[in-house]
């Protein structure tokens, strides 16, 4: 079964909340840069949920790692070079790697594969529409990556059909940037049991 991941949770209220309808994964935006940004020191407000909990970096990694508590993923939301991918071999922790979700990121995407066994196919930018028929490849070969970018109730058995391991929705579910909508992300669990 295709698992959801909730990303840009910005409350302890909404974290609660949906840990108790059993989403697979709870994602947290630890960079300034996002509208649901949370400081580092929240997450250790989460330490009694037991479902994998992600911290959702994109510019300072390295500070994104030393101030991520350890039972935390790291997702790095951006792309990186060559040398900060070399970096990130020397480092004990489980990564998320986000890969755009187009065919010009073939290389990258299997450098991100040899890295760590979680990928997230996104768009590059928001206003980008999904490549589907990519996604739909690479899945095919590895069934369990990701796939996130603008899904929502409307357009989630799209990318259900393509057997993904796991979706991420952020705006999707939400009432605006940081307030999850419970009963949204209620419906989106039923569409995908
Ligand atoms: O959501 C943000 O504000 C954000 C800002 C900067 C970097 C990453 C961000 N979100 C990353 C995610 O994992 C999203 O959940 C994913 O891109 C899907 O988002 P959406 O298209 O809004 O469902």
């Amino acid at each position: 079964m295709t698992k959801l991941k909730v990303c840009g949770i910005a409350t302890l209220d909404d974290a609660i909340e949906l840990a108790k309808l059993n989403v697979h994964m709870l994602g947290f935006v630890t960079d300034p840069i996002s509208p649901r940004y949370v400081k580092f020191d929240f997450l250790n407000f989460l330490k009694s949920l037991t479902l994998p909990l992600v911290s959702v970096n994109v510019f300072n990694i390295r500070e994104a790692i030393r101030r991520t508590p350890s039972n935390f993923l790291i997702q790095v939301h951006r792309i990186l070079n060559d040398d900060e991918m070399d970096i990130m071999t020397t480092y004990e922790r489980k990564f998320i790697m986000y890969v755009p979700m187009s065919e010009r990121y073939l290389p990258y995407l299997e450098k991100a594969l040899n890295l760590t066994g979680m990928v997230l196919l996104d768009l590059e930018r928001k206003s980008d529409k999904p490549d589907l028929n990519f996604a739909s490849k690479v899945l095919k070969d590895h069934p369990e990556v990701g796939i996130g970018g603008g899904i929502n109730l409307d357009n989630v058995r799209e990318f259900l059909k393509l057997e993904p391991g796991w979706i991420d929705v952020s705006r999707g579910v939400e009432d605006f940037p940081g307030k999850k909508n419970l009963n949204k992300v209620r419906k989106l669990l039923e569409v995908i049991a």
